[in-house]
C-alpha cells in the first residue's frame, strides 16, 4: 500500500483530493489538520469514515468515504516528521488557506523534508491545492528560501512541486458532525512530475496537462473573483449567501460586468469562457448549498491581489476604467470601514490603520496603482 499524506485536513480536502484518491484502492491517506486538533479527534472516533453529501439543487447523493485511514492533529510535529520519513509516502497534498503560505507551510515542510532526508526516504511530490496562482512554484520558492544549502540541494534532487487548479464548492457544514457537504461539480487539473508514483486520480476525472495557467486563470478570476465580488458588494446589499446574492438581478448584472472584464485576460477561447460563466451561474444559484458570504469574505487582503488586481492592472494598462473590478475593490474598502460581511482577516491591521484613505490603502495593497488619479476618483 502506498501513502498519500495530507496537511490541512478540512472540508475541502475531504470533498476533493481524498475523493480522487478513493478511486484508487492501492493507496490510502494519512491526514494532518493545519492547527486545531478537533477534526482529527472527531474523525478518529469513527475510524476516519465520513459521508460526502453531494448536494444537488433538489436532492442529495450520499457517498461514504473510506480512503483516509489515519487523522492526526497538526500540532503533533513528531508524528508529522515520522510520516514524512516513510518511503511509502510518495505524495503530499496541501490545503491550508492562502494565508498559510507566508510562514506555516514553509516551516512545516522544512521540518518534514529535513526528517525525510535524514531517514533516506527518497523522493516525494508536493501538491499544493490552495487557490494561489502557480501554487507549485510558489511553494517551491517559499521552501527553498528557508532551507540551508545542503537541504536545498537535496530538495532539488528529490522533491517535485506540482502545480494544480482545484475546484469544488465545499462550504463549512452548518450542522455538527464530520460529514462534508459539497456540490456535484468537481475539477482537478495538474502539471508536474511524481517521482515516487501517484494514485490514478484520472480514474475519477483529474486531468494532467503541460500548462495549468489558462485553467487556473479561468478559475481564479471567473469563479473566485466572482465570489469575492458577492462577498463584499453582495453582502453590502444585505445578502448572506452566494445563492441569495445571485438570485438578485443587481448582483447578476455586476457579475456579468466583472466577467466581461476578467474574460479579456483569460487565455482560453471565448465560447469556452461563456460556457464556464453559464455553468457558474447554475452552480452559484444552487439554493440547497449554504455558502456564506462571510466565509468567502475572510482574508480579503490576501485574496484581492490574486483574484481581482491582475484584471484591474491589465485594464488600466489598456487605458480602460473597469467598473466591475473597481466595484470589488471599492466594496472591499467599504468592508474595511464596516459595511457588509464581518471583517475577519488576519492581515487586516495595517489596512485598518489607514482605512479612511483609499490612497493609503492602495499604497499598501498595490503601490503601482496608488498614483492612478482616475482610479482613485472612482474609489470611496
Ligand atoms: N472550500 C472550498 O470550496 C475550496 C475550493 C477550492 C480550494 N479550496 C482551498 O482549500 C483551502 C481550505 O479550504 P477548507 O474549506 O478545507 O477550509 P478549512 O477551514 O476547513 O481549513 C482547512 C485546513 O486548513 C488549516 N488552516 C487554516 N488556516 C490556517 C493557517 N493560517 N495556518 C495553518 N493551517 C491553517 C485548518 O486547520 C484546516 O486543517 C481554501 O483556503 C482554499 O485555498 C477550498
Ligand atoms: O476557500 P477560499 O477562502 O480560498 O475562497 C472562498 C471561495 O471562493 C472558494 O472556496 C471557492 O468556493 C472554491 O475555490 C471553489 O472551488
Amino acid at each position: 500500500m502506498k501513502h498519500h499524506l495530507h496537511l490541512g485536513l478540512g472540508n475541502f480536502f475531504r470533498a476533493h483530493q481524498a475523493w480522487y484518491t478513493g478511486a484508487d484502492p492501492t493507496w490510502d491517506i494519512t491526514a494532518f489538520t493545519g492547527r486545531s486538533p478537533d477534526l482529527a479527534a472527531a474523525l478518529t472516533r469513527q475510524n476516519c469514515r465520513y459521508n460526502l453529501v453531494v448536494r444537488g439543487p433538489s436532492e442529495d447523493r450520499i457517498e461514504p468515504q473510506t480512503a483516509i485511514k489515519t487523522a492526526l492533529p497538526g500540532t503533533d510535529l513528531a508524528a508529522w516528521c515520522s510520516w514524512m520519513s516513510r518511503p511509502s509516502v510518495a505524495v503530499l497534498t496541501l490545503t491550508v488557506t492562502e494565508a498559510a503560505y507566508a510562514d506555516f507551510v514553509p516551516r512545516r515542510l522544512i521540518a518534514g523534508l529535513t526528517a525525510r532526508r535524514a531517514a533516506g526516504a527518497g523522493p516525494i511530490a508536493i501538491v499544493p491545492c490552495d487557490n494561489i496562482p502557480a501554487n507549485g512554484s510558489t511553494t517551491a520558492r517559499a521552501v527553498t528560501a528557508l532551507a540551508d544549502p545542503a537541504l536545498a540541494r537535496w530538495i532539488t534532487d528529490n522533491v517535485t512541486f506540482v502545480t494544480t487548479m482545484v475546484d469544488r464548492i465545499t462550504p463549512r457544514n452548518p450542522a455538527p458532525g464530520v460529514d462534508v457537504i459539497t456540490e456535484s461539480f468537481t475539477e482537478w487539473i495538474l502539471s508536474g512530475d511524481f517521482p515516487a508514483g501517484r494514485p490514478t486520480w484520472e480514474a475519477a476525472g483529474a486531468r494532467f496537462v503541460t500548462d495549468v495557467v489558462p485553467h487556473e486563470t479561468r478559475k481564479l478570476l471567473l469563479l473566485n473573483g466572482a465570489h469575492t465580488l458577492l462577498a463584499y458588494a453582495g453582502s453590502a446589499l444585505g445578502h448572506t449567501t452566494v445563492a441569495s446574492a445571485v438570485a438578485d438581478p443587481t448582483c447578476r448584472t455586476w457579475l456579468n460586468e466583472w466577467w466581461d472584464e476578467a474574460s479579456r485576460h483569460v487565455p482560453l477561447p471565448a465560447p469556452e469562457l461563456l460556457a464556464y460563466r453559464a455553468a457558474l451561474l447554475t452552480r452559484f444559484a444552487n439554493p440547497r448549498i449554504r455558502h456564506t458570504l462571510a466565509q468567502i469574505a475572510t482574508d480579503g487582503s490576501q485574496k484581492l491581489p490574486i483574484r481581482v488586481l491582475p484584471v484591474l492592472r491589465a485594464e488600466r494598462s489598456a487605458g480602460r476604467l473597469p467598473t466591475g473590478a473597481i466595484r470589488i475593490l471599492a466594496s472591499w474598502i467599504n468592508h474595511l470601514r464596516g459595511t457588509g460581511a464581518p471583517l475577519n482577516d488576519t492581515a487586516a491591521a495595517p489596512y485598518l490603520d489607514r482605512a479612511s484613505s483609499s490612497r493609503a490603502i492602495l499604497t499598501l495593497l498595490a503601490p503601482d496603482l496608488a498614483h492612478d488619479e482616475d482610479l482613485l476618483k472612482a474609489l470611496p
